[in-house]
């Protein structure tokens, strides 16, 4: 396993511009930093601790749990760079929060889909681990989401991911290929933070809530799949506090 690189004494990290001290073990992921103020909301308390590209970073507790919020932005090389500085400030447990196109016909928008494990269809993750290794959630996370959203008695999918690069590039037979295999969801950072998990000794896990579906006959405008979306990422962030609860219950970050 390659350990994280290791800091010079009160270092502030060129990204995500977090020292020592600034990072919870466990570590809630947004893709779009609005995202991030939207979690926080539900938190217990949360103070702001730094804003910098795409990284906007708070840390607080829900239930007691320490738990930090940062946006990771778009794509394997922004994701990857707050994955590795989190981690090298002491994140343990990483939950990616984020929206994904539904990749099954009768997944509805706005539906919260666990991703277990990821398609390695985007380059970053390649340059961690060769392809043959599989990107795969932490189980215990896992389970953690699923029971979350068991107990809620809230409609949800889990499985397998796509993760790619290229938002605008649609290759319809591999999308065939894929929805035939049961792929749920595609997005774009699930794969590298699972493969980063694996570099790194970390536990992963990811929930999106479905903003699009390209199987869909009748296409809603982009105002009703925003609508739709919103009511899934309530749930998403629901799950995403209250599995990082269970997990800190059961001790997850003492490793
Ligand atoms: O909403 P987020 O979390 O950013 O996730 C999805 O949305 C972005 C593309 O619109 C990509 O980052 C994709 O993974
Ligand atoms: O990659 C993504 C993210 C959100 N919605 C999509 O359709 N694709």
């Amino acid at each position: 396993m390659g350990k994280a690189r290791e800091l010079k004494g009160n270092e502030i990290l060129k990204h995500i511009r977090c020292k020592m001290g600034d990072v919870a073990p466990y570590v809630i992921t947004p893709g779009d930093p609005a995202r991030v103020k939207r979690i926080v909301e539900h938190m217990d308390s949360a103070e702001f601790i730094a804003e910098n590209r795409e990284y906007t970073v708070y840390t607080g507790t829900y239930k007691g749990t320490p738990i930090t919020v940062c946006s990771h932005g778009i794509g394997g090389p922004a994701c990857s760079i707050a994955f590795e500085e989190l981690i090298m400030l002491g994140a343990k447990v990483f939950i990616r929060v984020g929206s994904a196109g539904g990749r099954q016909k009768d997944i509805p928008i706005g539906t919260p889909v666990v991703i277990t494990a990821s398609f390695r269809g985007e380059g970053t993750s390649k340059v961690y681990l060769p392809a043959e290794f599989p990107a795969v959630a932490d189980l215990d996370v896992t389970n953690a989401m699923i029971a979350v959203l068991k107990e809620s008695g809230t409609p949800y999918r889990a499985g397998v991911g796509y993760c790619r690069d290229a938002y605008y590039v649609q290759d319809q037979n591999l999308n065939a290929l894929l929805t035939e295999a049961g792929v749920m969801a595609a997005e774009q950072e699930a794969a590298i933070l699972y493969i980063i998990g694996s570099k790194r000794g970390v536990k992963t896990g990811a929930v999106v809530s479905t903003d699009s579906n390209i199987w869909l006959e009748n296409q809603p405008t982009i105002e009703e799949k925003e609508i739709l979306y919103r009511q899934g990422e309530s749930h998403t962030i629901r799950t995403a506090l209250e599995a990082m609860y269970k997990l800190y219950q059961q001790g997850a970050h003492e490793f």
